[in-house]
């Protein structure tokens, strides 16, 4: 992906008319399977100065495919008037040096930390050796996999990154499924009770919590699965995944 920035330079009795060419222009921006995302800002300091910015699949998807594209003779069209305003019109790579800040409780925060996946870990599994679809795998389970398992799903909801510090992060995780050729109904038996595990502890039930929490559980479950079949060639190295909000962030009234 790369970003393009567009700075112009609009006097203020031309404001309205070019944010509504910019609206008009962002239907065929939208439409273009090069695009990403775009946002036109407006300067507060000084209101004349506005900043576009486009992300591109990549630079040559913007300059070979929008460029050559009825997409983007719909977009000059909207713009055109304005060309001689731009100031500055580049690609910038992103670089290393990215985050996001605390203003959204991380998922692990929301459950109420590491104590939280402890109780729902310590009560999932008490279950799961008793189910007759499970117990023939985890019957003989190392005794702290309860534990083992908590680190793993806080460091996933973004909490503090020990199952990688402390037991080996993700080729780890990985191997333990390895041969296990889990089956679908096992899978499903598995989520079942890691959510009603989640009521008896009191992880919190508002929809959005649920929704990523579940979205995670469904995900990483299908993922599982699939590397414990005995053909099952899976990536050996990957990060532990960090799982967010998705599209409802925590409501707050
Ligand atoms: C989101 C889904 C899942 C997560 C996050 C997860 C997580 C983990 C982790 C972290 C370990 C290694 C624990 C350690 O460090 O020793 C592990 C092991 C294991 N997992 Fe999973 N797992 C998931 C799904 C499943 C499913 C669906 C099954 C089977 C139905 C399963 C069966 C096992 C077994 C049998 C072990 C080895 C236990 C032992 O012998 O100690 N896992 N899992």
């Amino acid at each position: 992906m790369i970003v393009e920035y567009i700075r112009y330079q609009i006097p203020a009795d031309r404001a309205g008319e070019f944010e509504a060419a910019y609206a008009r222009a962002a239907v065929p921006l939208g439409r273009a399977p090069q695009c990403v995302d775009f946002e036109l800002s407006r300067c507060v300091d000084e209101p004349e100065s506005y900043i576009l910015r486009i992300t591109w699949t990549s630079a040559t998807d913007h300059l070979s495919g929008f460029r050559g594209s009825a997409n983007f003779g719909e977009f000059l069209a909207e713009i055109r008037p304005y060309v001689p305003a731009i100031q500055e019109m580049r690609h910038y790579e992103r670089t290393a040096v990215q985050g996001t800040g605390a203003s959204v409780p991380s998922l692990y925060e929301w459950a109420g930390g590491a104590a939280a996946f402890e109780r729902l870990t310590d009560a999932f599994y008490r279950e799961v050796v008793q189910d007759e679809l499970l117990e023939p795998l985890f019957g003989h389970m190392h005794p702290e996999h309860p534990k083992f398992v908590a680190m793993w799903l806080a460091e996933v909801f973004g909490g503090p990154n020990r199952y990688t510090t402390e037991r080996g992060g993700y080729p780890h995780m990985l191997s333990q499924h390895l041969g296990k050729a889990i089956t679908e109904p096992q899978r499903r038996r598995w989520i079942s009770l890691l959510a009603d595990a989640a009521d008896e502890v009191g992880l919190p039930d508002d929809p959005e919590f649920r929704a990523a929490f579940m979205g995670y559980i469904e995900w990483g479950t299908r993922l599982a699965r699939a590397n414990s079949q005995p053909d099952a060639e899976p990536f050996g190295q990957a990060p532990v995944p960090h799982w967010g909000w998705g599209v409802a962030p925590p409501y707050r009234g």
